[in-house]
């Protein structure tokens, strides 16, 4: 049990009763190992206990005491890694139960692994131990305020000087300037600076750079350098605990062994040379990036599902006959079909961030090897599964607001600062529509490459089998017949590639190439999330594969895994029916179906949101708290507000008592 801050009696113990299933068998099917459940959990507590790392009042706090207290969170949280000797693993966990975004985020999540990725060994010598002790503080400087998406469109310039064997950074332009990178408004002391490599009066491109920013003695900025935070953001509390940073740079010189070197090199006359390899490697650090995103989704989505479910168990709304008890809200089964599905996706995005994490992980063995051949699946997986997670995500959590009724609306469920912390995820790292129009190019090359005879692999090997999956008809004759797996990905295979065939046939009849992915790019788009979920779906069958141990706890998945794959074909039932995948019959079957799982998910649903283990500290929700003792608290929480620490509210002098005295005078009028 992770409640480690709940109250005694259980609520909710009625709802754990009713599970058909072993809850700590689930907890480690979800976290992976028992391993992962334990230190997880370890870690979970160890910031819970912490009175440094509370954050009830932190919606209440002005930006620069949400600031201040970031820093002091990240300073403790730091000293207390030190002084229990952590492991790297562990510290990556007490710094997520932290839970306030700040400029370590960054530093540990950007720069490092830049440094890393695109730093010679060398580089990596010098810098990376000097950041693994917090004697420097890096960000990733690549966004500017004319140009985030279109990173080629980047326009600060760093000009080799070999009479100095230096590079001079500019920023040449007001929209040049650095602007959004998290940590280096008012924390950071380098970046990663990315810009415009010019030597022997040619502009090769966009590269890396390492930048000192700020004084190491007393943090002002160094000469040339002009440095601030770009203002407050969307909601309380929140991103704001970031602090997003503005950059110029007025001709300030840094040594040429500060361009990271790994990919590309200048040499002390002025030479630039390309190493063998891709140069899409330059955008490693946002593949490396991109995949930690989707795990993070399935993180953010069942903390909103946990809530909402527990809630759901308490609330009572209508039904009562003669005295007797209401209908708990869980129990409608409009609130069913909203929320199971939500409670789903969180178990389909955990296991295909897993299955990310070890397609990255491999990719990379490819790449020391120096086989690049898996670049191209690796970008169109991580690019898609950003997109399609972290949007369905941001969509998930304001529905479990509204699945909370009015108290989703106040800060103390968690829930609208969830959001507001979580929904520029669709935007960070490459805005979601962005990135499935890449999908969508991966998608139209592999199509065409299909006339040539090229089988594709990997994701895409289902392709291969154009020619019965475009005319293939579904054999679903009864509801019971869509739990068979074959005829689940059937359908979503055959609806995935008629799409892109569909679009490749299209723009194949535009003037240009060019021309016919711009028309087109509406259905493009639909093309790539129809493949993105196609791969979600397949990888929560895969894990079904797997040896999963532990009673009842394979059932609650597969009807999980149904859940989820039944969900979009309903939801996208359109794309189903107008690629004459399915019948309108078999459409209304599949429904049916779901209907009959949601039945089955009810009794266990408050034990399914238990599995995820999360304290009540990690949730900070009054709405889901561990024993379900939600009046109370929420009653409690109210009188934390400013606003309440008196009776008569400022203001009242200059701005009530006079209207009020006003209003009286009119009405003897
Ligand atoms: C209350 C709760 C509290 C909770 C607390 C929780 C704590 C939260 C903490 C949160 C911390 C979050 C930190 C957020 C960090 C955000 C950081 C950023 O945004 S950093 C900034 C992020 N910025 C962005 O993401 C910018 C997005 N833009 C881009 O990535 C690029 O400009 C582009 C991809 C769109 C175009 O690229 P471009 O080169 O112009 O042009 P082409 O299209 O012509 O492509 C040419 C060829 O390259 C190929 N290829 C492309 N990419 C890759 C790749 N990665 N790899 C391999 N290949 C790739 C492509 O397929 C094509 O191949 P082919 O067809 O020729 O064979
Ligand atoms: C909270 C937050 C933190 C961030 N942290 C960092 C950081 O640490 N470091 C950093 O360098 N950057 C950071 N960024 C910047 C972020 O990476 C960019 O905002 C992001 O890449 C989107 O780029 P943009 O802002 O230029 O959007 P734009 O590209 O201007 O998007 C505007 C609209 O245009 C559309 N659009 C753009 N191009 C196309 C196209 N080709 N086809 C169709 N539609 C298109 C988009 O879909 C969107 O609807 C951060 C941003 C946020 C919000």
């Amino acid at each position: 049990m992770a409640a480690v801050d709940g109250g005694e009696v259980d609520h909710l113990a009625g709802e754990r009763a009713t599970a058909h299933f072993d809850v700590d068998a689930m907890k480690v099917a979800w976290a992976g190992s028992r391993h992962a459940v334990e230190v997880n959990d370890r870690m979970a507590r160890l910031v819970a206990s912490d009175p440094v790392f509370r954050k009830d009042t932190r919606t209440m706090l002005s930006r620069k005491e949400l600031f201040k207290d970031t820093l002091k969170k990240a300073a403790h949280a730091w000293k207390r890694i030190v002084e229990l000797r952590l492991t790297e693993e562990e510290a990556n966990l007490l710094r997520l139960y932290v839970d306030q975004p700040g400029y370590v985020d960054l530093h540990w999540g950007m720069f490092v692994p830049a440094i890393k990725g695109q730093g010679t060994e060398e580089q990596q010598k010098k810098w990376v131990p000097m950041a693994y002790k917090f004697q420097i503080i890096g960000c990733y400087a690549q966004t500017e305020l004319g140009h985030g998406s279109n990173v080629q469109g980047l326009e600060t310039t760093a000009t080799f000087d070999p009479n100095t064997d230096e590079f001079v950074v500019h920023s040449p332009t007001l929209t040049s300037s650095k602007w959004w990178p998290g940590g280096l408004g008012k924390a950071s002391t380098h970046a990663v600076v990315y810009a415009r490599l010019i030597t022997q009066g040619k502009d090769y491109g966009i590269h890396g750079f390492i930048v000192q920013l700020r004084s190491l003695d007393d943090h002002s900025p160094l000469p040339g350098i002009t440095l601030g935070d770009i203002g407050g953001k969307f909601g309380s509390g929140a991103y704001n605990s970031m602090d997003n940073g503005v950059l110029r740079f007025d001709h300030v010189r840094i040594p040429r062994d500060q361009m990271l070197m790994r990919l590309s090199q200048v040499t002390r006359e002025g030479k630039y040379v390309h190493s063998d390899v891709p140069k899409q490697l330059l955008y490693g650090t946002m593949v490396y990036v991109r995949q930690t995103i989707v795990a993070d989704a399935s993180k953010a989505l069942s903390r909103a599902v946990c809530i909402a479910v527990r809630y759901s168990a308490i609330r009572k709304q209508f039904g009562s006959q003669a005295g007797g008890p209401e209908t708990q809200v869980l129990n409608y089964k409009t609130q069913q079909s909203r929320l199971f599905p939500l409670l789903a996706s969180a178990y389909a995005y955990r296991f295909v961030g897993e299955w990310l994490k070890w397609l990255y992980t491999d990719v990379m063995q490819k790449l020391e090897a120096k086989d690049y051949s898996t670049l191209p699946e690796a970008h169109a997986c991580t690019a898609g599964l950003k997109s399609v997670t972290t949007s369905a995500t941001a969509d998930a959590i304001e529905e479990c607001r509204k699945l909370c009724g009015g108290h989703g609306y106040l800060n103390s469920s968690g829930l609208p600062e969830l959001f507001a912390v979580y929904v520029p995820a669709c935007t960070y790292e490459g805005d979601n529509v962005v990135l499935l129009l890449q999908v969508a190019r991966f998608l139209m090359k592999t199509v065409s490459q299909l006339a040539s005879g090229k089988q594709p692999v990997g994701t895409t090997a289902y392709m291969g089998n154009i020619q019965y999956l475009m005319q293939c008809k579904s054999a679903v004759n009864t509801a019971g017949d869509w739990l068979n797996p074959a005829a689940i990905k059937e359908v979503f295979e055959a609806r995935a590639l008629r799409m892109a065939v569909n679009c490749a046939q299209n723009i194949s009849k535009a003037p240009s190439q060019e021309e016919g992915f711009s028309e087109l790019s509406p259905d493009l788009l639909e093309s790539a999330v129809a493949h993105v979920q196609l791969i979600i779906v397949t990888k929560f069958f895969e894990k079904l594969q797997q040896d999963i141990i532990g009673h009842g706890v394979k059932e609650q998945l597969q009807n999980l895994c149904n859940i989820y794959a039944l969900f979009l074909l309903h939801k996208h039932l359109g794309d189903f029916l107008s690629t004459g995948c399915i019948t309108p019959k078999q459409g209304a079957l599949a429904n049916e179906q779901l209907g009959r799982l949601y039945a089955q998910v009810r009794p266990n649903a408050v034990a399914l949101v238990d599995a995820f283990d999360y304290t009540d500290h990690y949730l900070s929700s009054v709405l889901g708290r561990y024993d379900g003792d939600v009046y109370p608290a929420l009653y409690a929480e109210a009188w934390k507000d400013p606003l309440n620490e008196t009776v008569i509210p400022d203001g009242y002098q200059e701005h009530l008592r006079p209207l009020l005295k006003q209003q009286l005078k009119f009405s003897r009028l």
